[in-house]
């Protein structure tokens, strides 16, 4: 039995969406600068499926590590990531995080008036010494057709930076979203069922 869990995540979305479940968690920050970036390049030919499970896997490992230097009581660790595949684009199908503004428009003339797939993975390591239990989430997001304007005004909110695919469904972003097939949580960046499901076989206790 454990009365909280580690989260080896700076998103604030998957801090709101664990005390939504009713989670005791304690930040365990995995990424420092440059290992994140090598980390979330995408491999050649590496499929986006692979990908969000490989980078989530890096990601809880460096916690783990962080974990150990850090001499703390040991308490499960949740880490994601959450990626868009966009699977008949020229460019490569894997879309994270705009790297500016003028990325993110990229990103939304690519997502405009398509339906393309969020992928979460989640990855839940039980005990220091075992594999970590791995989730894949694949949900579809259908996006209407924007105008340049509309692209403009949305990168203006600041609403893009920081997310993957430059958008957020929890925000402005949903005035885009005609309709989605699968998790909402999924989306936003955390499968709330699926986790659920992992904090039961740990045997984590909620309020
Ligand atoms: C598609 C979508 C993504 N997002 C966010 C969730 C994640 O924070 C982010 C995807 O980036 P990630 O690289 O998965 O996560 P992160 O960099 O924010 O945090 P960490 O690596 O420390 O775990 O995009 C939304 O908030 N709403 C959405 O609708």
């Amino acid at each position: 039995m454990f009365t909280f869990i580690y989260l080896a995540s700076q998103s604030p979305r998957r801090q709101e969406l664990l005390t939504q479940m009713g989670v005791r968690y304690e930040m365990l920050i995995a990424k420092a600068g440059e290992d994140t970036e090598s980390l979330e390049t995408p491999l050649p030919y590496e499929k986006a499926h692979d990908y969000v499970q490989r980078v989530t896997l890096a990601k809880s490992e460096l916690a783990c590590l962080r974990w150990q230097q850090r001499l703390l009581p040991w308490a499960p660790i949740l880490s994601a990531d959450t990626t868009v595949s966009l699977p008949e684009s020229i460019v490569g199908e894997i879309l994270g995080k705009p790297a500016d503004a003028m990325d993110a428009a990229r990103i939304l003339r690519m997502l405009s008036g398509k339906t393309h797939q969020i992928l979460t993975a989640v990855a839940l390591q039980i005990e220091p010494d075992s594999a970590p239990l791995v989730s894949v989430q694949v949900s579809e997001v259908t996006f209407a057709s924007l105008s340049d304007s509309e692209i403009t005004r949305y990168i203006a909110s600041g609403e893009p930076l920081g997310k993957a695919g430059a958008y957020g469904i929890q925000g402005l972003g949903a005035t885009f979203i005609p309709s989605i097939n699968g998790s909402y949580s999924g989306i936003m960046g955390l499968p709330i069922f699926e986790v659920n499901r992992l904090l039961d076989h740990a045997k984590v206790i909620r309020k």
